[in-house]
């Protein structure tokens, strides 16, 4: 892994459970308070959470990251630090939010014009948190286009971003090369312009290479767990693609990041939306896996070959990533629940628990069952509350994007 000049740890990680050094997660900010109960479904949060609270849970993750050594990095101060720092990613990230086809030409023009000159820290706010009718500038010109005249006051001129609070899914690391990925729905597929400004313009990943960089499918991180060092498991659902996991597979192979790629077929539910939310690793040899899809999860194998790539399956997830991980068995902690527990809890995130190290993970504490099953299984629990975070489903995995963690090669 690269980067010795810099701060902190060398960047990158080859597993989910190595040392984590350095993570990447998002404030709770103003676009949270974008959320009403009219636009919730479409900005994929199942209810309005209260935003101060969120932030206050918010801040009690990071400080317990911090109080176990791992350096925290907040994605509205790297987004502002890299406006400040870089007027190309100043005007890339307004590209990205003003919409001409929505807007016209001319109010897409002032609005350009506007937001370009605005200090970093205020257009950081407008590109996460959106932008209204009403906030538009009052200014000479104002009232000459159409669009401002016919839209209601608080109709979005910029969309807000609510769902920046889950870093796993706009990038993911994998060895020392970052992903910007290539979110599937509408309300989240602006959030990668703003990860790719920051790990193209911020000076503290200056020369990091990317991995998946045509991203021709939809791919999230959310479906991606680095299983071992060279083998990657990816989901299949109701957001990454088989398109996309084909795609990814074989860049990853190209760029010699991985050797085998496992595809894994999941509901196309909200409740599954990611792999991880039904699956995450929380030692070296061990899953926490929500019990009913346990013995019918499959994989398609895609492994890299001298002269191309070889597909087998589709066979039985826990066989074939134990293989392709070269261990005798992949150990799933037995939640041991009944079926309406489990399911409560699944949909609470009980199974998106962020490792910290093996056998060590932050997990919510409303997940109570699961989260004994886990300690009495020998698995170190720090717990979280997440009463308000988990509005907008997602756990302690969802909610952070590891940008360090030890290799487990050596
Ligand atoms: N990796 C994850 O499962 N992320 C959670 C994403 C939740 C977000 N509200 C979404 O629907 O995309």
């Amino acid at each position: 892994m690269t980067a010795p000049d810099r701060p902190g740890a060398p960047l990158g990680a080859d597993s989910e459970v190595g040392t984590l050094r350095t993570v990447l997660l998002h404030r709770p900010g103003d676009e949270l308070r974008r959320l009403t109960p009219r636009n919730n479904d479409q900005l994929l949060f199942d209810g309005l959470p209260w935003v101060d609270r969120a932030r206050d849970e918010h801040d009690a993750f990071a400080e317990l990251l911090a109080s176990r050594g791992v350096e925290v990095l907040l994605l509205g101060d790297l987004l502002t630090e890299t406006l400040d720092h870089s007027g190309a990613a100043r005007v890339q990230g307004v590209a990205a939010a003003v919409d001409p086809r929505r807007l016209g030409h001319v109010l897409a023009r002032d609005l350009t014009t506007y937001l370009r000159g605005l200090p970093a820290a205020e257009l950081a706010t407008v590109l996460m948190a959106g932008m209204t009718f009403d906030e538009l500038p009052v200014g000479d010109g104002a009232g000459i286009s159409l669009v401002r005249r016919m839209h209601h006051g608080a109709d979005f001129v910029i969309e807000p971003l609510p769902n920046l609070l889950f870093t796993r899914d706009s990038s993911f690391w994998i060895g020392s090369r970052v992903a910007i990925t290539s979110l599937a729905l509408r309300a989240r597929s602006r959030e990668t312009s703003l990860t790719d400004i920051v790990y193209a313009f911020h000076p503290r990943f200056l020369g990091v290479r990317r991995a998946y960089e045509s991203h021709t499918a939809p791919v999230e991180g959310g479906d991606i767990l680095l299983l071992a060092p060279g083998v990657v498991a990816v989901g299949v659902g109701e957001r990454t693609t088989p398109a996309g996991a084909e795609a990814l597979a074989r860049s990853l192979f190209d760029d010699d990041l991985a050797h085998t790629v496992l595809v894994v077929p999941i509901a196309q539910e909200r409740a599954s939306m990611h792999l991880d939310t039904v699956c995450t690793m929380v030692d070296t040899d061990a899953v926490v896996m929500y019990p009913a899809i346990r013995d019918s999860l499959s994989a398609f194998t895609i492994r890299r070959e001298d002269d191309g790539v070889s597909i087998t399956g589709a066979d039985p997830f826990l066989g074939a990533a134990a293989d392709a991980m070269g261990i005798g068995k992949l150990r799933v902690i037995d939640t041991g629940l009944d079926s309406v527990t489990a399911e409560r809890e699944q949909w609470d995130d009980g199974n998106n628990t962020l490792a910290l190290a093996p056998g060590v993970v932050v997990a919510y504490e409303r997940n109570v069952e699961t989260n004994a099953r886990l300690e009495a299984s020998g698995i170190e629990v720090l717990r979280i509350a997440g009463s308000e975070l988990g509005s907008g489903r997602g756990g302690p995995r969802c909610m952070s994007c590891p940008v360090s963690r030890d290799s487990l090669r050596s």
